[in-house]
């Protein structure tokens, strides 16, 4: 900074007369909340106190973080190179999307508008980039074969090599046909063609497709309101609840019994949203996660981390992130849980040499989380025997709700992974709540499609952490190399709080310098007495009209500094990551802004 030419040729009575104007209107400047990716602020950078605990989990950020450090290797193996848990089966396009207002003529919900526009706004990029082919499934299909087929098929070959002829089919074809009574499921359509078909979760991977969601997601949290009536219509097949405040009022019972009230709301109308919503929420940071860490760009046609969409989706929502967390812990859990059940699960009945494999890689990884402190206890909720029915009876439904919107999603392969994902986490709530650990024979079973989609839920959100980790990585890194060199900073310069963000530089304006440079003020010998009188005037009246103006913005500041420091509180009292304070005192006007 160096003092602008007005300021150069002050008087040193001017000088002090400024100063003493200065002081007298100094103000608290409120920073912007938001940034780009080349200037993340502190508050953006460090978000999340990783030494924190996650809220309603048993374990800090980064007890999560080296916890998913040792088993990802397993989760990848798992889902990568298995054919049990790299084909899923599901009814992807025979469902109806429940919503009616969604659906035209044709029958396509949800993203029909996207697609209008997106054909015209697309029209100039190569076809293989457009939303509609990103959004395609890819790689080949296997319809599934009823009993009778499978029968005659045997139990090596049942698919008759749909999915490719290295592939042990015994390990993908899940031999329970009806899936009505299953938990967290949707009831099928019970004809033959609506059983399902097998698709690859590798050929597939869940990443940016360019559809346009937000009506989907919008509907999903409108779903989180468990004491309101139900707002699928019931031809729609939705699930009626026959005493849709009784739970709500269950739900207070065990809030208050195990004091969690700090962490649900205790609204009289949507009491049970909290622990939905924290749920819904880090599925939905896992999906941003990856469109924004596998991104296409469309104008150059690469894939790779988009930090523009990181910073907008996740770094400047902490409460997504620990919504994430949290769904890590649950699922994980989950799957440690599961433990003795998995040892005598039979994965490949035809290929007794996958199975083995496949056993061994599972166990090693529930092994590995076994290993670790607790991560998540279920205990502390609905466990309480009067109401734990009704509770558990509305969490399912809501899941199959969420489930059937899953249906009015647009783009195959988000429908593929959102369904998936619906099903991963009803998996994990019913095997934490319905599950004994020390027992075995008398638990419910498991459906292939219900451990398939665990896992790979889990493996989601896994990626999703390691993902989000490496962004911000990236972010540092972007903000480190757009640091100015050592030599073109000015010593005076430091870096607030977070030593690599450049958005944080605060040159250090103490008031004992805000004059004092190396410039002396000096009086240029060709300006006229007049010209002097002229730039004196214009500075005076200059000045005159910052203070006017900074009187006028101190109602609008103070307001926002109200609801920032409002909303801290707030997350304190939640227990979430307190951000960073987004406002600071400063003295204005800087040197150069007069
Ligand atoms: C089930 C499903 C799966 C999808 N899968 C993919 C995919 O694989 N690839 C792809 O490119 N697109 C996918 N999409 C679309 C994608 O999620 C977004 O809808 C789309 O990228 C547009 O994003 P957006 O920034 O407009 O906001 P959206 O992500 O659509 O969010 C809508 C609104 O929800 C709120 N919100 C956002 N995140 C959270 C959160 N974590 N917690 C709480 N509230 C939040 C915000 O207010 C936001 O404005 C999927 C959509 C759905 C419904």
């Amino acid at each position: 900074m160096f003092l602008t030419r007005e300021f150069a040729i002050m008087r040193p009575a001017a000088k002090d007369f400024y100063l003493a104007i200065f002081f007298l209107f100094g103000h608290a400047h409120a920073k912007p909340t938001t940034s780009t990716p080349s200037e993340p602020s502190s508050a953006e950078v460090c978000a999340i106190d990783p030494t924190a605990i996650v809220s309603d989990a048993c374990a800090s950020y980064s007890t999560l973080d080296t916890l998913n450090d040792a088993i990802s290797p397993y989760l990848k193996s798992i889902t990568q190179s298995t054919d049990f848990f790299a084909y899923y089966r599901l009814n992807l396009f025979d469902q109806q999307c429940p919503v009616k207002s969604w659906d035209d003529e044709t029958g396509t919900c949800g993203n029909i508008a996207c697609k209008v526009d997106t054909l015209e706004d697309e029209k100039d990029i190569p076809v293989i980039w457009r939303v509609e082919e990103l959004s395609k499934l890819e790689g080949p299909k296997a319809a599934h074969p009823g009993r009778q087929l499978q029968k005659e098929r045997g139990e090596q070959r049942p698919l008759q090599g749909d999915l490719g002829e290295d592939v042990g089919e015994s390990c993908v074809v899940e031999y329970d046909d009806e899936c009505d009574d299953r938990d967290y499921c949707v009831p099928e359509d019970e004809s033959a063609t609506a059983k399902g078909d097998y698709v690859s979760l590798v050929d597939n991977p869940e990443r940016f497709t360019g559809y346009a969601g937000s009506d989907v997601w919008d509907a999903i949290y409108k779903e989180n309101c468990f004491s309101k009536e139900p707002q699928l219509s019931a031809s729609a097949g939705r699930a009626d609840f026959s005493h849709p405040f009784q739970a709500a009022n269950d739900l207070r019972t065990v809030i208050q019994k195990h004091s969690l009230s700090n962490e649900l709301e205790l609204d009289d109308e949507c009491l049970e949203k909290r622990v939905f919503h924290r749920i819904v929420s880090g599925m939905h940071a896992s999906v941003s996660t990856h469109i924004c860490f596998d991104y296409l760009n469309q104008t150059t046609g690469t894939w790779g981390p988009n930090l523009q969409c990181y910073q907008d989706r996740l770094a400047t929502h902490p409460e997504r992130v620990s919504n994430l967390y949290f769904d890590y812990a649950i699922l994980l859990r989950a799957v440690t849980k599961l433990r003795t059940y998995l040892k005598n699960y039979t994965f490949c009945s035809g290929d007794p040499s996958e199975n083995r494999d496949t056993k061994n890689k599972i166990l090693k990884l529930a092994n590995t989380a076994a290993a670790y402190p607790q991560i998540f206890d279920e205990n502390t909720m609905f466990q309480d025997p009067d109401v734990s029915g009704d509770l558990k009876e509305d969490f399912r439904n809501r899941f199959r709700n969420v489930s059937r919107l899953m249906d009015c999603v647009g783009c195959d392969k988000c429908r593929l992974w959102g369904k998936l994902q619906t099903v991963g986490y009803g998996t994990a709530l019913k095997v934490l709540f319905e599950y004994d650990e020390l027992k075995n024979g008398e638990n419910p079973p498991l459906r292939r499609t219900e451990l398939v989609a665990l896992v790979n839920t889990l493996d989601r959100v896994s990626s999703s952490l390691t993902a989000l980790n490496k962004m911000r990585d990236l972010v540092t890194e972007t903000a480190v190399s757009s640091l100015p060199e050592p030599s073109e900073q000015k010593p005076s310069a430091k870096l607030k709080d977070h030593p690599e963000a450049k958005g944080a530089i605060e040159p250090d304006f103490s008031s004992d310098d805000l004059f004092d440079d190396e410039e002396e003020p000096t009086i240029h010998p060709e300006q006229t007495v007049w010209e002097i009188f002229r730039d004196e005037w214009n500075l005076v009246w200059r000045t005159y009209i910052y203070v006017l103006k900074s009187w006028v913005s101190i109602p609008p500041k103070m307001f926002r500094i109200i609801v920032i420091e409002l909303s801290r509180v707030w997350s304190f009292w939640l227990g979430l990551p307190v951000q960073e304070r987004s406002w600071e005192f400063q003295w204005r006007p800087q040197k150069d802004e007069l």
